[in-house]
């Protein structure tokens, strides 16, 4: 039996996924973040990421219901608040509808899911079906992506601002309420994984849970790569 890692060692090679393999590196990411996506391939990716936004609350819930402890399963709820909102704040996937609306695709598309691809789809339930299914330190574990987001989503914020002057300035609320949100999830999710990932095969399932949601992340932008190829219409 090999030896557990120390924290240590085991933060430094859930951060190295991180380095190798989010999303900010894939092709499609890469030319947004230049300012090369023509609004077609800008709306696609608003449009394809809403799925992902929308089906947020449904794995955390699942998430919720397997959390041991009442202090814990408090402080995972937030999430769920976060994104479905309550009474008076209406939460992230309506900020999201607005970041929608300000790339002009009305709220009623958004909804309709008419430009969801299908690999898009297969890549999020495959997301929540692994929070279903796979005990809850894995699960905690595969959304520590949120590890690496806030430095992505303050870029692109900037991005956004500066590369696509036509997205009306409203639809960035959603990026700058996550610019607080993410680190206190990813404390939690760290803190949760550090906690119950005490031997070297938790640990080591706990960086392929995070592997994989990487998977996850790439696996839309690929879809969105091949049915929005790059070309002619930059901006
Ligand atoms: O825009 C992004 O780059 C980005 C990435 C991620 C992520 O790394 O999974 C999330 C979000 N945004 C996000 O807005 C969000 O609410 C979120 C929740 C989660 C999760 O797995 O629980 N990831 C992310």
């Amino acid at each position: 039996m090999s030896q557990p890692w120390s924290n240590d060692e085991f933060l430094m090679r859930l951060r190295r996924i991180g380095e190798q393999r989010y999303h900010d590196k894939h092709p499609y990411h890469i030319r947004m973040h230049e300012g090369k996506l023509s609004p077609e391939q800008l709306r696609a990716w608003v449009a394809n990421r809403f799925y992902y936004q929308q089906n947020i609350p449904v794995k955390d819930a699942l998430i919720l219901a397997k959390l041991p402890t009442r202090e814990d399963r408090r402080r995972w709820l937030q999430r769920i608040v976060d994104h479905d909102g309550r009474e008076g704040d209406e939460g992230g996937i309506e900020a999201w509808i607005r970041l929608g609306e300000a790339v002009d695709i009305p709220r009623e598309d958004l909804l309709s899911e008419r430009l969801v691809l299908p690999a898009v789809r297969f890549a999020v339930d495959a997301y929540v079906n692994f929070c279903r299914l796979q005990p809850w330190p894995e699960a905690v574990a595969s959304s520590l992506t949120e590890l690496f987001a806030p430095t992505l989503v303050s870029r692109r914020i900037v991005v956004f601002e500066d590369l696509y002057p036509w997205i009306r300035p409203q639809g960035l609320d959603y990026f700058r309420t996550r610019l607080h949100q993410a680190p206190r999830d990813a404390d939690h999710g760290l803190e949760l994984v550090l906690r119950k990932c005490c031997t070297r095969r938790e640990q080591e399932r706990a960086v392929t849970a995070l592997s994989f949601k990487c998977d996850v992340l790439w696996s839309l932008l690929d879809a969105l790569q091949l049915a929005y190829p790059d070309g002619e219409s930059c901006v």
